[in-house]
């Protein structure tokens, strides 16, 4: 059993994964740009910790000594490249692809068949789109509707209020034109990309998932864990790797 990590910029989440890198239950905590989420990891199991991080470098920095102090061995960063686990990346710069977005690419490729497009709603929203023969064919990157609704904070008079329901129809007080603005720019944005491409599959995550499960067109599958469900299928990808070529070079 190994541990897989995947720490976003808001929150970090994990989970003990399989001998085939399937992820069992996740966990995520806000870490705050702090480090001592480390303290909240498992320790019972007994492979490498492997993790992936698009957060400041600051943040992995403690897991690395956690996992060296604690389980006495080092923890394994996954970054994107050209292709892996069946997917090719898009980027002409592969290393420049948030590894999230990658893993989540991986993880919704293996899924199922078909072309799928993975949107990854969390600090910041994404949209990635994958092929039938495994090609990632780009994505987009816009602010979380979190960070939006800080944007607007940030840069106006306004201090608007969460609010519980928001409408379909157009709002008649700021704090609910300011919510729903931040929920119709991401729907309109996952509706248009949907429409621009034949898409077999559609598959929802990330912290704002469950906000805009139900506002979306078509079938979507809510998937919390496909970023870490990426990061397993190329945790044991590279061990294979590398027991493989260990072999070769005896
Ligand atoms: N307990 C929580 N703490 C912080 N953010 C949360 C929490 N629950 C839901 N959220 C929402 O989820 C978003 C973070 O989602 P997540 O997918 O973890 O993002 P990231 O990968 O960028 O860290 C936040 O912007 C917030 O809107
Ligand atoms: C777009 C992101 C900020 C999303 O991060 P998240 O919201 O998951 O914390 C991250 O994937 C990233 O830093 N990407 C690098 C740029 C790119 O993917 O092109
Ligand atoms: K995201």
């Amino acid at each position: 059993m190994t541990l897989l990590v995947d720490i976003g910029n808001t929150r970090v989440k994990w989970a003990r994964a399989d001998a085939a890198g399937r992820p069992g239950p996740v966990q995520a905590l806000a870490h705050d740009g702090r480090g001592d989420w480390v303290d909240t990891l498992p320790t019972d199991f007994d492979g490498p910790v492997w993790f992936a991080t698009v957060a400041d470098a600051d943040l992995a920095t403690p897991l690395q000594a956690w996992s060296r102090d604690r389980l006495d061995r080092a923890a394994v960063e996954v970054v994107s490249t050209a292709s892996a686990a069946g997917v090719q990346c898009a980027y002409a710069r592969p290393e420049c692809l948030g590894v999230d977005r990658w893993l989540a690419c991986i993880g919704a490729f293996h899924r199922g068949p078909g072309s799928v497009v993975v949107v990854d709603a969390g600090t910041a929203l994404t949209v990635d789109v994958v092929d039938a023969t495994g090609c990632h064919q780009g994505g987009l990157i816009v602010p979380g509707m979190a960070t939006m609704q800080q944007a607007i904070h940030a840069h106006t008079r306004i201090r608007s209020q969460p609010v519980e329901q928001v409408p379909d129809d157009l709002a008649r007080d700021t704090d609910t034109a300011v919510a729903a603005g931040a929920l119709h720019a991401a729907v309109g944005l996952i509706e248009r990309v949907c429409r621009r491409f034949a898409l077999d599959r559609r598959i929802l995550a990330g912290g704002e998932a469950a906000r805009l499960a139900d506002r979306l067109e078509g079938d979507w599958h809510l998937a919390p864990d496909i970023v870490l469900e990426g990061l397993g299928r190329v945790a044991v990808e590279s061990a294979i790797n590398a027991s493989s070529s260990n072999g070769h070079s005896r």
